[in-house]
């Protein structure tokens, strides 16, 4: 196939269509390479900032215009910076260090004790839980929870709401004195945790029998009808010669026959056998004692006890919820009744090979007589 030239009639109509496309394709050239320009000169602005700068320039070899030749329309936004952020919004920060203080566990919370003031009572349970609540790394229950021999049934996370809130690292306690002559007790606290740290306070058993009468007396509304300490404490028609084993009293004081069901769940390692009658006459030494078994810093001492003479104890210098000297209540350190002497003998007789017992299975010689 030939080509032939076209041979165009360059009339008035066709020069007109070639002026239009000749003034179009000048026109749009020049629009284009103003866009050009301007993109680039808008990138070039944070080229140093972002990949997607330096990306698109690379494909625009033209070098590029002064920064101000050109007015950005395009608004280049930071990438977020979290630290900027958090200094200007309090709100944020606050909840962050929130956070922080909860993932640290600096959050007071409600846990399940690692210590337990077992027994036995009328032997100072209280005054040992009152005078350990001076140590700011401890924390106790008020009241005695009763949660393993009353209310098991409630289950732990109804023990752990009767706990008081607790920071990590302090131990969280409570004193429940029935816990030690329980049977079911020692199985329930060591399922719970059988590193549970047990403290038993204990008293001669004969004085803490008659310390047990004196408060039940003190609860009944006619005493006159109450029978007497003698009457209770032995078998009635036996001439006061066979004492009555039955009798709660007498029977908690019974202290080798409880701690031999404690050993069968517990070493005796974990267990610390505090002397009620040191507790009243040297408190810090005792508590001294008591602080090494915890794992604590000695830190109550002498200074927090005077003696108080007319009660006849020793009593608090200030305690976690009074800043001034005070004694336990009225219900600690009662007035017990007269006892003769030969009953008094009888009882101690009684006692005596379970007190040795009791000596040989704790390695400590209470001195009782
Ligand atoms: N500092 C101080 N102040 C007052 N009383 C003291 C103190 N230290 C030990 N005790 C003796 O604690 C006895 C009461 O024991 P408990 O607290 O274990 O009793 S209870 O089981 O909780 O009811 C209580 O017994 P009673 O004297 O028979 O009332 C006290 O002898």
């Amino acid at each position: 196939m030939l080509w032939r030239p076209v041979r165009v009639k360059l009339d008035k109509q066709n020069l007109f269509v070639c002026l239009a496309v000749v003034s179009l394709v000048v026109y749009s050239s020049l629009f284009s390479k103003c866009i050009v320009r301007r993109v680039h000169g808008v990138l070039s602005l944070n080229e140093t900032n972002t990949e997607t700068s330096i990306s698109l320039r690379s494909t625009f070899s033209e070098k590029p215009e002064p920064v101000t030749e050109y007015e950005s329309v395009v608004r280049l936004i930071p990438l977020i910076n979290w630290n900027g952020l958090e200094s200007q919004n309090d709100s944020f920060k606050n909840e962050s260090k929130y956070r922080l203080l909860e993932n640290q566990s600096l959050r007071p919370s409600r846990r399940l004790p690692d210590a337990l003031v077992i027994g036995v009572k009328k032997s100072g349970t209280r005054a040992l839980l009152e005078f350990l609540r001076l140590h700011p790394d401890v924390r106790a229950a008020g009241s005695e929870v009763h949660f393993f021999d009353k209310y098991y049934h409630k289950g732990f996370s109804w023990y752990r709401k009767k706990m008081p809130p607790t920071l990590e690292g302090q131990i969280t306690m409570e004193k429940t004195p029935s816990y030690f002559v329980t049977k079911e007790v020692p199985l329930r606290v060591k399922q719970m945790n059988p590193n549970t740290k047990l403290l038993i306070v204990v008293r001669d058993p004969v004085t803490r029998a008659i310390s047990d009468y004196t408060q039940a007396a003190s609860k009944k509304k006619n005493r006159n009808g109450m029978k007497s300490f003698e009457c209770l404490a032995f078998v009635k028609d036996t001439g006061f010669s066979v004492v009555d084993t039955t009798w709660g009293p007498v029977r908690i004081g019974v202290y080798a026959r409880h701690l031999t069901k404690w050993l069968k769940y517990f070493p005796l390692t974990h267990m610390l056998f505090v002397s009620g009658e040191r507790l009243i006459a040297d408190p810090a030494l005792e508590m001294a004692r008591v602080q090494d078994f915890l794992g604590l810093k000695r830190v109550i001492t002498e200074k927090h006890f005077y003696f108080n003479a007319t009660k006849g104890f020793p009593c608090l210098m200030k305690s976690e919820g009074r800043s001034t000297p005070h004694c336990l209540g009225k219900t600690k350190g009662r007035n017990h009744p007269y006892i003769d002497a030969q009953i008094l003998k009888r009882l101690r007789d009684f006692y005596r090979p379970f007190n040795y017992r009791f000596y040989q299975m704790t390695g400590m010689n209470f001195g009782w007589p």
